[in-house]
C-alpha cells in the first residue's frame, strides 16, 4: 500500500484539519461538515493525478483542443455515518462515479472496551474491475476499513483501491496495509501518533459522527 500523507506539505489543507479539531471551532457542526467536505476536495484532486488518461479532443466554438481526460470507471463508496461529508467532497469533483454506501459500527459485547465491528447495510453498483474510492474520515484501529473490504469483496474485486481518510493513528495505518492488495493508495491529511484504551485517535478531534450529525443514543 502506497502511504500519501498530504498534510506534511504546507498548503491550505493544514487550515481545514486545524477547524476539525479544534473543540471550540468543531463545535460549529456546520462548519465541521464543510471542513470535512473541503478536505474531500483537496483528497480527491490529489488522488485524480494517479488516475489513468487518455487524449481526447474538446471542441470550443473557435476551435478544438486536445485535452487529457481520466477514463477510469470510479465507484465512490463510503463508511455510514462519518463519511457523508467526505463523501460529498469527493463527489464534487468525481460528479460521475458511481456511488455506494456501507455502515459500519463498533458493539461491545462485552459492555466493556472491546468490540468487533458489524457491517450491516451495502448499496452498491457493480464494483468488479472499477476504481474504488473508500472514503472514511477516520482510520482509528484500521478494523472497519478492513470489515468493509471483506464485505465488498464479495460482490467482486475491483481493478485499484483507493482509501480517502481524514485523520489516522500510525497503528491503524499498519494494521491494513497488508489486508489490501499491494497497489492500493492511501491518501491521507493528517497521521497521529496514539490511539486510546477506547480506540479513539489522540489527539484526533473526537468522535467525527457525532461532530457532523449529533450525539447518537
Ligand atoms: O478504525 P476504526 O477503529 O474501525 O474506527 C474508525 C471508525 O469509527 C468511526 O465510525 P463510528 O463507529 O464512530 O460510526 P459513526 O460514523 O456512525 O459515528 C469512523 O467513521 C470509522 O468508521
Ligand atoms: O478517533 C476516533 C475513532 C473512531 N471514530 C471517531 O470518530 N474518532
Ligand atoms: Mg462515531
Amino acid at each position: 500500500m502506497q502511504v500519501h500523507h498530504l498534510g506534511e506539505e504546507n498548503s491550505i489543507l493544514n487550515k481545514f484539519i486545524s477547524e476539525i479539531r479544534d473543540a471550540k471551532i468543531q463545535k460549529d457542526s456546520m462548519r465541521f461538515r464543510r471542513n470535512i467536505e473541503r478536505i474531500g476536495e483537496v483528497l480527491g484532486y490529489e488522488l485524480s493525478k494517479k488516475l489513468s488518461y487518455s487524449s481526447v479532443y474538446v471542441e470550443t466554438p473557435l476551435g478544438k483542443k486536445k485535452v487529457n481526460l481520466s477514463y477510469n470507471d470510479v465507484v465512490l463508496c463510503s463508511i455510514l455515518r462519518a463519511g457523508l461529508p467526505l463523501h460529498q467532497g469527493l463527489l464534487n469533483y468525481f460528479d460521475d462515479a458511481e456511488n455506494a454506501f456501507i455502515s459500519a459500527y463498533r458493539h461491545h459485547p462485552n459492555n466493556d472496551e472491546t468490540f468487533e465491528i458489524v457491517v450491516e447495510y451495502f448499496a452498491a453498483p457493480e464494483i468488479k474491475n472499477k476504481t474504488l474510492l473508500l472514503a472514511d474520515p477516520m482510520l482509528a484501529t484500521g478494523q472497519s476499513l478492513v470489515a468493509v473490504y471483506e464485505a465488498i469483496k464479495k460482490y467482486g474485486n475491483p481493478k485499484e483501491i483507493h482509501i480517502i481518510a481524514v485523520i489516522g493513528a500510525k497503528d491503524g495505518i499498519d494494521f491494513i496495509k497488508d489486508k489490501f492488495p499491494k497497489n492500493t493508495h492511501l491518501w491521507i491529511a493528517a497521521i497521529d501518533n496514539t490511539l486510546n484504551k477506547k480506540g479513539y485517535i489522540v489527539p484526533g478531534l473526537g468522535d467525527a459522527g457525532d461532530l457532523a450529525f449529533g450525539e447518537k443514543l
